[in-house]
């Protein structure tokens, strides 16, 4: 191990220095990727403030990543639950690989299940014998699209192909007019016919050679006014930083020739994990639409999930054209269709990323909410037409169908904020700070003891039998009965209760400035001294006979805690918190 001494006296010393050493592992394998000589990058000033245009590629690369690929049944699942969602470019299969995606793109146009919004596609390689096929599948559909690609990047011409670069551009050349011609030739004039290209590893090929094979597909196709080209710009595989990938679709979208006729399109792959950084920074940079699955499904670590791209749009105030309102419904379906479950954290959907479980993010969640309440209350407003604030929330869950409940969940971690948000959220009371800090205490041991998660139910029954016993479940010297009066004679009240005490039938009768002076009087008679240190009280509900909560911090007998009153009348609810106090001090 390094000792401070033997690194020398000017050496300074910095964690680093101290505990990191090589690992050892074959770095020498793997080199740097090239970045893009490009000083006056515009994009980084750009902003998002529309929605991209969208393809949903889940019934093609989502499909053909699955261990099971997709029944009909499911594709169809998956291809209603796109359309629902707003979806109006489609990726529905690879009809050549098969008779299952030929059989399903034929299903969806005879069954007429494409709305008239929505543009099919569908991928093939640039192989006459499924090009054919590819163009036979779409006979009679409304918008439909075909998506060609072909390998460009070196190691590809080279093991793949075996060939030169311009062996390889000629593949592109001859796919796209070999399109043009089965399309021509097999479909009528039903369908609005619209064509796709993708130098497939765009991210390891020469962005010189990239350009060329764009511009030989482009002098093919011929785009022009309403009849653009898709360019399709793919990191199959995530190679760089978003930033570089960024420097990519810059450089291609500046020199693209008939650029306004050009749909310039992303398609990241999460090999590196930063696909949904990448998808937006080549926005930023100049792409027009994404391409991507739901959720991040699709080849490897997956396509860039559209999910997270749309939502963080709307997170930011930009409708995303899509809607995620049910986003678990969404979630269903897709893990139906995928037979893959979504993770418990990925962003928006995961079971626990609306969750709290550690104290000082409840406490911060919990006075969010409040401070949102009373600034909706100052403007004469309702909580939903405010800009969303909330600590640790970067979205409303109820906006994507969550309800607050799960919101904040309590465990070992958890403190008094969080715990308090249980019980107010859950049963209307809004306890005091230090009586939070009270009862924290009580859960704090029941989660040192047994460990795990206290859930709401629990914690209201921890906080029933610590405060409100019941004739069920009774405890403690004093059980109220219902016999109860109190009257006011010359500014003094007079208070006469009913109750068990010690197991005997008793009548408690005492006066004084209040109901409750009155009632700490009565109870010198049983030997109880009681001194008042705090009252609050609230209405539960609103409305004429609605509870009320009363909560009172006494010293009795040298101890100093808190009890708690619910009830119709709010005297009685104080009364009953005196005796909570007084049974608890006893116990
Ligand atoms: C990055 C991506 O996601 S690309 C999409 C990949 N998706 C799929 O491949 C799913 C569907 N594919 C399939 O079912 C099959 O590949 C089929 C049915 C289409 C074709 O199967 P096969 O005819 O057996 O060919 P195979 O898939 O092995 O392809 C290899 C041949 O195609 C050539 N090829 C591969 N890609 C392309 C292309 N885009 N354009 C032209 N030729 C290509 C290869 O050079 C090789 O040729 P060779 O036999 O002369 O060496
Ligand atoms: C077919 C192409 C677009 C593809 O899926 C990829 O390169 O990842
Ligand atoms: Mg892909």
């Amino acid at each position: 191990m390094t000792s401070s001494a033997s690194l020398g006296a000017s050496t300074p010393i910095t964690a680093a220095t101290v505990r990191q050493k090589p690992s050892g592992m074959p770095v020498h394998k793997y080199g740097p990727y090239e970045a893009v000589d490009i000083p006056d990058r515009t994009w980084p000033d750009n902003r998002i403030t529309k929605a991209p245009r969208w393809l949903s590629t889940d019934l093609r690369d989502g499909n053909q990543a699955l261990i099971d690929p997709m029944s009909p049944a499911r594709k169809r699942a998956m291809f209603d639950l796109l359309v629902s969602m707003g979806y109006k470019e489609i990726e529905v299969g690879f009809p050549a690989s098969g008779q299952t995606d030929f059989d399903f793109v034929r299903s969806i146009i005879e069954e007429d299940a494409i709305p008239e919004d929505v543009t099919i596609s569908v991928l093939t390689q640039a192989r006459e014998e499924l090009i054919e096929r590819t163009v036979e599948s779409l006979k009679g559909a409304r918008n439909a699209t075909v998506h060609l690609y072909n390998a460009t990047a070196p190691v590809f011409r080279e093991v793949v192909f075996r060939g030169t670069r311009e062996q390889v551009r000629q593949i592109a050349v001859d796919g796209t007019r070999l399109v043009t011609e089965y399309a021509e030739k097999l479909l009528d004039a039903r369908t609005v016919f619209g064509y796709q290209y993708s130098p497939e590893i765009f991210t390891d090929t020469e962005l010189d050679f990239a350009l060329e094979v764009c511009e030989s597909v482009m002098d093919v196709w011929q785009p022009e006014d309403g009849r653009e080209i898709i360019l399709n710009l793919p990191a199959t595989v995530e190679r760089s930083t978003p930033s570089t990938h960024a420097d990519r679709f810059e450089w291609m979208s500046r020199n693209l020739s008939r650029r306004e006729h050009v749909c310039l399109s992303v398609h990241p792959h999460n090999d590196r994990g930063t696909a949904v950084a990448a998808a937006e920074l080549a926005i930023m940079a100049g792409a027009d639409r994404i391409e991507g699955c739901l959720f991040g499904q699709g080849e490897r670590t997956g396509n860039v999930d559209l999910v997270t791209l749309g939502m963080n749009l709307f997170s930011q105030g930009v409708d995303p054209q899509i809607d995620f309102s049910q986003i678990d419904e969404v979630k269903r379906t897709a893990e139906y269709c995928n037979q893959m479950e979504v993770h418990s954290r990925h962003p928006y959907v995961g079971d626990l990323v609306y969750t709290s479980f550690s104290g000082s993010h409840q406490d911060a969640i919990k006075k969010g909410f409040e401070a949102m309440d009373l600034r909706a209350e100052r403007e004469g407003k309702s909580v939903d037409e405010l800009e969303w604030a909330v600590p640790y929330l970067p979205i409303d869950p109820k906006d994507v169908g969550r309800s607050y409940e799960a919101v904040i969940r309590v465990n070992s971690q958890s403190g008094k904020g969080g715990i308090a948000y249980v019980l107010k959220g859950g049963h209307n009371l809004d306890l005091p700070r230090r009586m939070q800090v009270e009862f924290s205490k009580i859960i704090q041991e029941r989660t040192d003891s047994e460990g795990g998660e206290v859930t709401p139910a629990d914690i209201w029954e921890i906080f029933q039998h610590e405060y409100l016993p019941t004739p069920e479940n009774a405890w403690g010297r004093i059980a109220l009965r219902t016999g109860q009066t109190t009257t006011t004679v010359d500014g003094q009240d007079a208070v006469t209760v009913e109750a068990v005490i010690d197991g005997e039938e008793t009548e408690l009768a005492g006066s004084g400035n209040g109901p409750l002076a009155a009632f700490f009087n009565a109870l010198q008679a049983i030997d109880v001294d009681v001194r008042l240190l705090d009252y609050v009280e609230h209405t539960m509900s609103e409305g004429a006979g609605a509870e009320a909560a009363a909560y009172i911090e006494c010293a009795i007998d040298g101890k100093v805690l808190w009890g708690v009153g619910i009830d119709a009348n709010i005297v009685r609810a104080s009364i009953k918190a005196v005796v909570s106090a007084v049974n608890r001090a006893s116990r």
